[in-house]
């Protein structure tokens, strides 16, 4: 029997022995575990909007049989569990599989008719109510077309100039006035057809039938917030707007929570469009890979999960999702007049570049890893291989700056990739941090088609972030003489949540306070006044690697043979091998390991569905930083799960901006009553608030204590009390070996002294008489 069953789901009802199981509520409380396998309620959000401007909801019917979004598939959850498997995605009621149109089953394509489906659209206030019932908001960002403050700049003058003319006639009335205002704002936010139901994937949006089974056979019945407003906008912009202008496509921001399904609503149009554009593809000109879209993605553990998501989606399709590896050749140009221009026109960015540097010469522990070691035998490898069938690729920057740049230099791209049409930034906001901007950027400049539209996801998007996307857009745009509309799409509050989640914010006042309550943690069993009973499986985040290490050389011993033992422990980090990481990560998939010790390495992204829990043994270092570490748990609106925060003296200073993120999440989650918040307000209104210079310093560095050398960098359970005793002890020891040692030599030298008197005196005979 797997311990790690008992422990995670013992209380599941069983008829036959009901009563030595223990109380109703602990069974509803096990069942409510991510790791309980329960299929989840993906929507975060479906509060009740008072106001039906048309006086009732109009019912759409949907031929694909999938009913309206908020249908009863979310409602099951007394559906038995004995065969669950703790991380596989949710099962489908039927498991027919995809029904495969005969035309694609070996890849071949379809021959997409390019008649335009009708779509039932519906009228502005119905978008707006389910919209809002669902907080999706849709804001206008572009700088192709009129940023936002050009239209309002503009919505202004027209006011003054009709203003004046209507002054003169003595015209003026306060309605037109507020006309005016409401016509600005009206252009400040959008209101996009939503998608209620996957159905209308293939019966409004017209999407390849081979994929909308595929979608069927993953067990998805109802579309997330982030997929109900992205699908449309991506699939067919001019539909989902309502102006035919935007069918040319639009560059997109996407905020949403973690674990809201961001990585499908960005695969399903790619899918779509390699599909598309086979389609168009004339009679005889047979199927041809090409690569069409990039999907980038700060590390190799999430790069591999896409290239696995993206593969299921694909199937019978015979799309290519390839993961970028090296040697791997690809269809590219050397070298290029636009990549060169835009090069040029890149001066104004040299202001960044000293700041820049300067982070990159501090470095950060966990960047994506080096991928510098492929860089050797790349012009041989590249010479030798054909070129690779793909797509739609998925990298992380470096590897595919290395194929790129060519000469070595991993912040400038020589070749570029003509074909790309879509260019998919996952954890846009880090990938264009300055950790990885040079390299993101160069890669976006490597796309040289004029039609590549821009996707950025993420669940937090800083507005530095969005500038400096709208600022490159606003170049590219004069330099191709193109307009297109930037458009983000933002769920639920902006940036700063994780609401479907227990937080709970636990003080120690040293670092062996906190080994002793993480131990506890993992014993649920023993009394744990210290936090919430956490049940395996879960992540313990630490800051460095070397904390890391040592965390678990402390921790590995701790769970019982007959459990399992050490190898229910493992510690991953990007000093590992790709093969170790991957090991340890099937490992932990699959429930064999129940506590996974880790770095910022896997704190974005990674989709484990039935993670209990989120251990942040060391703060996170910002607020970011914390919603995508505790953004781990309640993946896909999973309930039951808990991120624990430990902080101790060292991070009062900092601890801040994640007591900021606790309290806002809980808001989100209406968990607003006294006594239910974990976060008190008097201890928010106690902790400092975060210097920006040092918000920037922690950011890179962590808290410096525990970097190496510092003081509070090791992990261990004695106290400094006891680790003063244990070297006084030892220095006793040795002192006393010394004096021992040195007695010897002094014993030796006297013995030797008086051996060599002796035999001089027995050389020396003395005068003989
Ligand atoms: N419509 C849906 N219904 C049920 N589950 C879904 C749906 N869409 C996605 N999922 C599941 O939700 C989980 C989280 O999805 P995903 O990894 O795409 O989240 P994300 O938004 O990218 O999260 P993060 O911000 O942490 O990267 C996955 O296991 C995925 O299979």
């Amino acid at each position: 029997m797997d311990i790690l069953k008992i422990l995670s789901r013992g209380t599941k009802p069983n008829p036959k022995n009901q009563a030595a199981k223990g109380s109703a509520a602990a069974v509803t409380a096990a069942t409510k575990l991510p790791s309980a396998g329960a299929i989840p309620r993906p929507q975060l959000f479906n509060d009740p909007v008072s106001s039906t401007p048309r006086g009732k909801k109009r019912k759409r019917k949907n031929k694909g049989g999938d009913k309206d979004g908020d249908d009863d598939a979310q409602n099951n959850e007394d559906e038995d569990l004995s065969d669950v498997d703790f991380f596989a995605p949710p099962k489908p009621k039927s498991e027919t599989g995809p029904q495969q149109h005969t035309t694609e089953e070996d890849g071949e394509p379809e021959k997409r008719k390019n008649k335009k489906r009708k779509v039932k659209t519906l009228d502005e206030d119905e978008c707006k109510q389910i919209l809002r019932s669902h907080r999706l908001k849709f804001t206008l960002l572009s700088s192709t077309s009129p940023t936002v403050a050009e239209l309002e700049a503009q919505a202004e003058a027209e006011g003054k100039k009709k203003k004046k003319k209507k002054s003169k006639k003595g015209e003026e009335s306060k309605e037109e006035k507020e006309k005016e205002t409401k016509k600005s704002s009206k252009l400040m936010q959008l209101w996009p057809q939503p998608l209620t139901a996957f159905g209308q994937l293939k019966y409004d949006y017209g999407i390849n039938q081979t994929l909308a089974d595929n979608i069927t056979r993953q067990g998805f019945k109802v579309p997330t917030e982030v997929q109900m407003g992205a699908l449309p906008l991506l699939l067919q912009p001019g539909t989902a707007l309502g102006d035919k202008e935007m069918d040319k496509g639009v560059d997109f921001l996407a905020v949403a929570p973690t674990g809201s399904g961001k990585t499908i609503a960005f695969l399903i149009p790619a899918i779509e469009g390699v599909l598309k554009a086979r389609g168009e593809v004339q009679e005889g000109d047979g199927i041809k890979n090409e690569l069409r879209a990039i999907v980038v993605a700060p590390t190799r553990e999430l790069a591999s999960q896409i290239v696995n998501e993206g593969r299921k989606l694909a199937i019978g399709t015979g799309v290519r999702v390839v993961l970028m590896k090296r040697g791997l050749r690809l269809q590219a140009e050397g070298g290029d007049e636009q990549a060169e221009a835009e090069e040029d026109s890149d001066s104004e960015e040299d202001e960044e570049k000293q700041e820049e540097q300067q982070e990159d010469d501090e470095g950060e522990e966990e960047q994506e890893d080096s991928d510098e070691e492929d860089g050797g035998d790349k012009k041989k490898d590249q010479k030798e291989k054909p070129l690779a069938k793909v797509d739609i690729l998925v990298t992380t920057p470096k590897i595919l700056l290395n194929f790129l740049s060519d000469d070595g230099k991993l912040t400038s791209s020589k070749k570029t990739l003509p074909t790309v049409r879509s260019l998919i930034l996952d954890e846009a906001d880090v990938l264009l941090d300055p950790i990885f901007r040079k390299q993101t950027m160069a890669i976006w400049k490597s796309c040289v088609h004029p039609d590549v539209a821009l996707t950025c996801w993420s669940a937090t998007m800083a507005s530095n972030i969005e500038a400096l996307v709208t600022k490159h857009l606003s170049k590219r745009a004069k330099h191709f003489n193109i307009s297109r509309p930037l458009i983000r799409l933002v769920v639920g509050l902006k940036d700063t949540a994780v609401p479907n989640v227990t937080h709970k914010l636990i003080y120690t006042a040293t670092e062996q306070g906190k080994l002793l309550a993480l131990r506890q943690l993992l014993h649920p069993a023993s009394s744990s006044d210290s936090g919430p009973p956490l049940r395996p499986p879960f992540i313990v985040f630490t800051q460095t690697i070397d904390r890391a290490k040592a965390l678990h050389k402390e921790l590995q011993f701790d769970i019982p043979l007959e459990a399992g033992g050490s190898a229910r422990i493992a510690v991953l980090h990007s000093s590992l091998s790709d093969q170790i990481r991957s090991k340890i990560m099937a490992k932990f998939r699959s429930g064999e390991v129940w506590v996974l010790i880790t770095t910022d390495v896997l704190a974005r992204g990674v989709d484990f569905a039935g993670v209990n829990g989120v251990v942040n043994y060391d703060v996170p270092t910002s607020a970011a930083g914390y919603v995508h570490r505790a953004g781990r748990t309640g993946r896909a609106g999973r309930e039951g799960g808990v991120a624990v925060t430990f902080y101790t003296k060292e991070d009062i200073p900092f601890v801040k901006s994640v007591a900021n993120v606790i309290a806002a999440s809980e808001k989100q989650a209406g968990k607003t009553a006294a006594g239910e918040e974990s976060v008190k307000k008097w201890l928010l209104d106690a902790l400092p608030k975060v210097a920006k210079e040092d918000k920037r310093k922690l950011k890179v560095r962590g808290v410096e204590a525990r970097r190496a050398g510092g003081k509070e960098a090791s992990i261990t359970t004695q106290s400094s009390w006891e680790r003063r005793k244990e070297n006084n002890k030892r220095q006793a020891i040795e002192a006393s070996k010394k004096r021992k040692r040195l007695a010897q030599q002094a014993e030796k030298q006297d013995g030797g002294a008086d051996k060599k008197k002796k035999e001089n005196d027995e050389e020396w005979g003395g005068l003989d008489d």
